[in-house]
């Protein structure tokens, strides 16, 4: 049985003052137990927010970090970093890191071994574009980012990460895709872990849709067999849409 996990992803919203109100709200609101709750911020709010979220049930998740321990590397934050501040959850390889910071497949995959090694729930992000879509590339393109991202792996580390399928065309956008595509696709990277790390890895990591998803959404992707969750932008940002989107993903 797979735990159902809600991952908000705030991308370049909300001050440190916002995000602490977005923790009173969502502390004082009402949120079902048995889904992993989990919000990742900017840089900026995350010591405020770890703090403001400490004895709730909501981790704190980094929208990205650099895979080395320390170095010249100016802008960068380092995986200790954001360990030393509480975070547990780490978003690698979004497909706008991809898109305008140069994020590839290599670093992508060292990011993964990095934030493991230190303790750290990589949220990988995989997903075709509209083109490789149209041109029927969606299966080739999630395997070709799935096996570069849990390239080094062991077994039973699988089990630890979680993969986010976000197809480019449905982020931000309110075409979201069918809840029945996308567990066809979800269940096309189970099946490429399943080809590498074994059935039990397989079956044990959780996988996410993300693109437009929304409280009135969340509740057909997650009846969906593959489907454990979700990695949500635009609606996680109000505090009231987080709880239903996480109360939501609840199946009766
Ligand atoms: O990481 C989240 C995704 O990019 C989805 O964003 P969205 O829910 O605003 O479409």
């Amino acid at each position: 049985m797979r735990t159902p996990i809600i991952a908000g992803n705030w991308k370049m919203f909300k001050t440190i003052a916002e995000a602490k109100q977005f923790a009173q709200e969502v502390k004082a609101g009402s949120a079902k137990a048995g889904v992993q709750k989990v919000v990742c911020a900017p840089f900026t709010a995350l010591p405020a927010l770890t703090e403001a979220l400490q004895g709730s049930d909501l981790a704190v998740g980094a929208q990205n970090m650099h895979f080395e321990e320390q170095g010249a590397f100016t802008g960068e934050i380092s995986p200790s970093m954001l360990k030393e501040i509480g975070v547990q959850y780490v978003i690698i390889g979004h497909s706008e890191r991809r898109q305008y910071f140069n994020e590839t497949d290599e670093t992508v995959n060292k990011k993964v071994l990095a934030a493991l090694k230190h303790g750290l729930v990589p949220i990988i992000c995989v997903g075709e574009s509209l083109e490789q879509r149209e041109a029927g590339e969606t299966s080739r393109v999630v395997r070709t980012q799935t096996e570069a991202a849990l390239a080094g792996l062991e077994a039973g580390q699988v089990a630890d990460v979680i993969i986010a399928y976000e197809p480019i065309w449905a982020i931000g956008t309110g075409k979201s895709s069918s809840a029945q595509e996308a567990n066809e696709t979800i269940s096309v990277i189970r099946q490429v872990v399943a080809e590498a790390y074994g059935q039990e890895d397989a079956a044990n990591v959780r996988i996410q849709y993300g693109g437009s998803v929304k409280p009135e959404n969340i509740g057909s992707y997650m009846s969906q067999s593959d489907i454990d969750g979700a990695l949500v932008g635009g609606a996680s940002l109000d505090a009231a849409s987080y709880l239903q989107l996480v109360n939501g993903s609840l199946q009766e």
